[in-house]
């Protein structure tokens, strides 16, 4: 699968541009501030339907305008695809394939697998439990679409019982019927989630132990380990256990919405005692290790967005990246950079074919 051509209007600092891309290489180059993140945003925004950097839609609309479209050309199978991604202030954003506007942005998910490494990884490691725990559920979605829906599902009973927790302590009474309609549904969804979670951690631990030796040649241990009460009792047992509590906060305070993915170097959290090599090293491989699973997975190789990553590594992991993409399975890549010459120097030892742009 390769994005043959993208074009954008009034997307962030784009007002009108186009490019058409080599199926292997193509880099962004320019200086600071000149819309090379911007560009491979762009293309997430393609994939995924929304930015992986600014959450908040329309602040991706070019100052000033009123609407952004980015549309992209790709091959998948054999087949052309053409997907356009359009958002016009107070309404709705709209993804098309081929012509075709989805019902449910969701339902694109899956279709063009992506994997990005960009600095704003580091978000991960110092973050909350919430960004990890999206971490994992935007890699299962991706090949897993009733994880998706089961998970959309989870979160719209989660909002439903915890209004009807607020609604019963705001009017002093109380229904254990009602609540136990929401509980068997957040049983189902939540199991669900539960086992998939277990399932892919179980796949990816190994390919990512794999990927960070011989990224950091390090020969510390460094572990992922799935957090989540559900290793206990079932979904079912804790929040009947935890009835009292949850109608004393007025929320859901169990469940796999509370989950989260510890990362460790030993058995220490490496956000507190790694090194920021360590902590770098370990987001690369983490990040490699779900390209890998991802394309097992899926079948189709994912693109790779690299954004700025040889400003931030070392010779040896630039190695380990340029060793990758020289294997003849890897798919198509975006590469950020300020420096011209560095990107040819590093891009030439690749052998493959490769577009510079200069932005
Ligand atoms: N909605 C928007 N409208 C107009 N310009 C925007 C918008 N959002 C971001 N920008 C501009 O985009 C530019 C940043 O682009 P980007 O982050 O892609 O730069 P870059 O080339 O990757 O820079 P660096 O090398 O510093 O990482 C900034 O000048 C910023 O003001």
């Amino acid at each position: 699968m390769f994005l043959q051509k993208i074009s954008l209007l009034n997307y962030k600092n784009f007002a009108d541009i186009q490019f058409e891309f080599d199926a292997k290489i193509n880099c962004f180059v320019g200086n600071n501030g000149r819309g090379k993140t911007n560009m491979l945003d762009a293309i997430y925004h393609l994939s995924f339907g929304k930015s992986y950097f600014n959450p908040i839609a329309t602040q991706n609309i070019k100052h000033g305008e009123d609407f952004f479209v980015i549309e992209g050309n790709f091959s998948l199978n054999d087949r052309e695809e053409k997907i356009v991604c359009s958002l016009k202030r107070n309404i709705k954003k709209v993804i098309r394939r081929n012509g075709k506007a989805y019902d449910r942005l969701s339902e694109h998910i899956g279709l063009l697998p992506l994997v990005i490494i960009s600095p704003a990884d580091r978000d991960l490691i110092i973050e909350g439990s919430d960004t990890r725990r999206k971490f994992m559920d935007g890699v299962i979605s991706q090949s897993d679409p009733e994880y998706l829906h089961a998970l959309m599902n989870y979160q719209k009973a989660v909002s439903q019982r915890n209004a009807l927790l607020k609604y019963f302590a705001a009017n002093h009474t109380y229904d254990p019927k009602t609540i136990e309609v929401y509980n068997e549904q957040l049983q189902n969804y939540g199991q669900e989630i539960y086992k998939k979670r277990v399932a892919f951690v179980e796949e990816i631990y190994p390919i990512f132990k794999e990927q960070y030796k011989l990224i950091s040649g390090d020969t510390e241990e460094v572990n992922l380990v799935y957090n989540s009460r559900l290793h206990e009792a079932s979904l079912a047992e804790l929040l009947s256990s935890n009835i009292d509590r949850d109608r004393a906060l007025q929320y859901t305070s169990v469940g796999i919405h509370k989950d989260d993915l510890d990362f460790q170097i030993g058995d220490y959290p490496i956000k507190k005692f790694g090194s920021q090599g360590q902590q770098k090293s370990f987001l690369i491989a983490l990040k490699f290790a779900q390209f890998k699973l991802l394309k097992k997975l899926v079948g189709t190789t994912p693109i790779l967005l690299l954004d700025d990553i040889f400003d931030k590594l070392d010779e040896s992991r630039v190695a380990h990246i340029i060793s990758l993409v020289e294997d003849d399975n890897f798919g198509q890549i975006f590469i950020s950079d300020t420096h011209a010459e560095r990107t040819e120097r590093i891009i030439k030892e690749i052998h493959q074919t490769y577009k510079i742009f200069p932005l």
